[in-house]
């Protein structure tokens, strides 16, 4: 099996306390494997609905990459499906062991992907979707885990207010904090060389099909309005 060094902060460390040669190793993500997919967006995008409508329509291609976070589960969240549900000593000892590929601090929570979250899908022969935030895909960037990075971006704040609001999931404090954060990550995706694509999630329909044809999944090149893609370098989809 393909096997390559995972180049994660805590083998960096390691080598320098060491002062030796250490090598950490991962399988099946390099190679025949297909690039991972890293998804970033703000809260209330859209990410988590364009991903379940990939894992929906193509069950057998794509996996997605569980990931651990000290945030409490949502009504309908099922612990080791959509996060693995942790308490945030026991995420920081694992973390500091060197489980985690990546990990942040995001709106006052812990959050981290696992080397297992990603291998677990690779080894069923499956794409791995990854939906984190912009600094856990600044670190996958910095990590030899090459990968195809996606940024989701709202029509406008207007319209990213209100999803958030409409999902109901957050309290009025935590939405405030979801919606200053946006502005930040907002910011950040413009970032020279850190996204590959930029995704307008304004008609939901239009946006999946434009995430599928940059998958390669959509090979008759409809039109689509309302949404559109930038490849290479990213330029701002919109002014706030
Ligand atoms: N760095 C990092 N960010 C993550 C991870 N898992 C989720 N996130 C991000 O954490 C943020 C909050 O996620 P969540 O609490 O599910 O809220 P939501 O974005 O409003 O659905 C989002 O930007 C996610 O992309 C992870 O493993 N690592
Ligand atoms: N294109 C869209 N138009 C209108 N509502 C949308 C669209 N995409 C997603 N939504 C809704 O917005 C809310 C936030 O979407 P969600 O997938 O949970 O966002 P994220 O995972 O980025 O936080 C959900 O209620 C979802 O149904």
């Amino acid at each position: 099996c393909l096997v390559f060094n995972i180049d994660t902060p805590f083998v960096k460390q390691q080598r320098k306390i060491k002062g030796s040669e250490v090598v950490s190793w991962s399988k099946g993500v390099l190679g025949v494997a297909q690039k991972p997919v890293v998804i970033s967006g703000p809260s209330g995008v859209g990410k988590g609905t364009l991903i379940a409508k990939l894992m929906k329509e193509y069950p057998s291609k794509f996996g997605f990459s569980v990931s651990h976070t000290t945030r409490s589960p949502r009504v309908k969240e099922i612990d080791g499906v959509h996060y693995h549900f942790a308490g945030r000593s026991k995420m920081e000892q694992d973390i500091s062991e060197g489980e985690f590929l990546e990990f942040a601090h995001v709106h006052g929570n812990l959050y981290g992907t696992s080397i297992e979250a990603v291998e677990s899908v690779t080894d069923e022969g499956k794409r791995c979707i990854l939906d984190i935030d912009v600094q856990g895909a600044r670190s996958v960037r910095a990590s030899s885990l090459e990968a195809i990075f996606i940024f989701v971006c709202p029509p406008s704040f207007e319209e990213l207010e209100k999803r958030l609001r409409a999902r109901g999931t957050e309290t009025e404090e935590q939405i405030q904090k979801r919606l200053r954060n946006a502005r930040a990550e907002l910011d950040q995706s413009n970032s020279p060389g850190l996204f590959d694509h930029l995704l307008v999630n304004d008609n939901l329909e239009a946006c999946y099909e434009n995430l599928k044809k940059l998958l390669s999944l959509d090979d008759d090149h409809k039109d689509s309005d309302g949404c559109f893609i930038e490849d290479g370098k990213a330029t701002a989809c919109y002014s706030i």
